[in-house]
């Protein structure tokens, strides 16, 4: 396979981590960022290293690349507006590496003729600090819609594996159910995947994605009950010590990302009419947080 050049717009804990592993499979990689930095360093458990990508803030000195990855959180993909019109121009593929249900909708009118792939990443990565990225999973997983794109990222990237699937609709509220649990507990408490030890807290966390599987269900996703432990076991697969992108951005101080998770959930359940009194209690704190307010 020829060298590709990727760009990746964002280079916090997914695209440090994503930039990085392409760029250890030979691709030639631009890392896209809003705070500036000079050099990416990556801890990974085998230890700290500088990772040999070029980071750009201006969207003027990016260039024709063969792909682009957006790594934002999914409210600030308006403001990645000017570097994904500057990629809009030469039609390059986008793949929009993110949480939640809102990968088209979020994206596509921004762009006018490059086409998007919706992309569900498994796996944690966390932001030290603006150029200092800590992967946590040995393995990443990108699942990505089965087709002409799905199967060329497939052959592009080796790291993460790349796993088309006919039914994305499905596997986006899968990956969902396991966030609507994970990243509202993790940041409300403060406290890591290990918070889940705490027997009343897994009730919790089984009756939240209950309901996540109902609305799911109505969305057109074929999920049932043995789904939701699923989700719930996910957590013991992720590395000791991992959190969640919306814990991180709580220690940070930053906004969360919750209008685009439980919020979207929510969303959908007054839709269709269904109660999820759980995920509304959460989403009601999540939005009374200082970082949210
Ligand atoms: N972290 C994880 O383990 C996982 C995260 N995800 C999902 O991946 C997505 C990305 O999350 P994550 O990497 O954790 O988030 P981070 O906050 O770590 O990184 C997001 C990055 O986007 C940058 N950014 C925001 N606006 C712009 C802009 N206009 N131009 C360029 N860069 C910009 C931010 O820059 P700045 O430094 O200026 O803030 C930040 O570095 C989210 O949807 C998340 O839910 C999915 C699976 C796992
Ligand atoms: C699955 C999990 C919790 C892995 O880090 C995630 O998707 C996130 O942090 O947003």
């Amino acid at each position: 396979m020829r060298t590709q050049r990727i760009a990746v717009i964002g280079g916090g804990a997914v695209g440090g981590a994503l930039a990085a592993a392409a760029q250890d499979t030979g691709h030639e990689v631009v890392l896209c960022v809003r705070t500036p930095f000079e050099v990416l360093v990556l801890d990974t458990p085998d230890g700290r290293r500088e990772v040999p990508v070029r980071v750009i803030t201006d969207p003027a000195q990016a260039g024709p690349v063969d792909w682009v990855l957006v790594a934002t959180k999914v409210q600030d993909v308006g403001g990645a507006g000017d570097w994904l019109s500057a990629f809009d121009a030469e039609g390059t593929p986008v793949v929009a590496v993110q949480n939640g249900v809102e990968h088209h909708d979020s994206l596509a009118p921004l762009l006018a003729r490059s086409p998007v792939l919706p992309a569900l990443l498994y796996g944690g990565a966390e932001r030290v600090r603006a150029g200092h990225v800590r992967r946590h999973s040995a393995k990443l997983r990108l699942v990505v819609p089965a087709g002409t794109l799905g199967e060329r990222l497939r052959a592009v990237l080796c790291d993460p594996e790349v796993t088309p699937t006919d039914d994305f609709r499905t596997e986006t509220w899968r990956k969902m159910l396991t966030n609507l649990a994970a990243n509202p507990i993790s940041a409300l408490t403060m406290r890591r995947l290990d918070v889940f030890a705490d027997g009343e807290v897994m009730a919790l966390a089984k009756a939240v994605v209950t309901e996540g599987v109902a609305v799911a269900r109505a969305e057109g996703a074929e999920l049932g009950t043995a789904d939701a432990d699923r989700a719930i076991e996910a957590f013991e697969v992720l590395a000791p010590g991992t959190g969640t992108s919306m814990l991180y951005d709580r220690e940070a101080g930053l906004r969360t990302e919750h209008e685009h998770i439980t919020g979207a959930l929510v969303r959908a359940a007054r839709r269709h009419g269904i109660p999820v009194p759980r995920n509304e209690t959460l989403l009601t704190l999540l939005r009374a947080l200082p970082e949210n307010r």
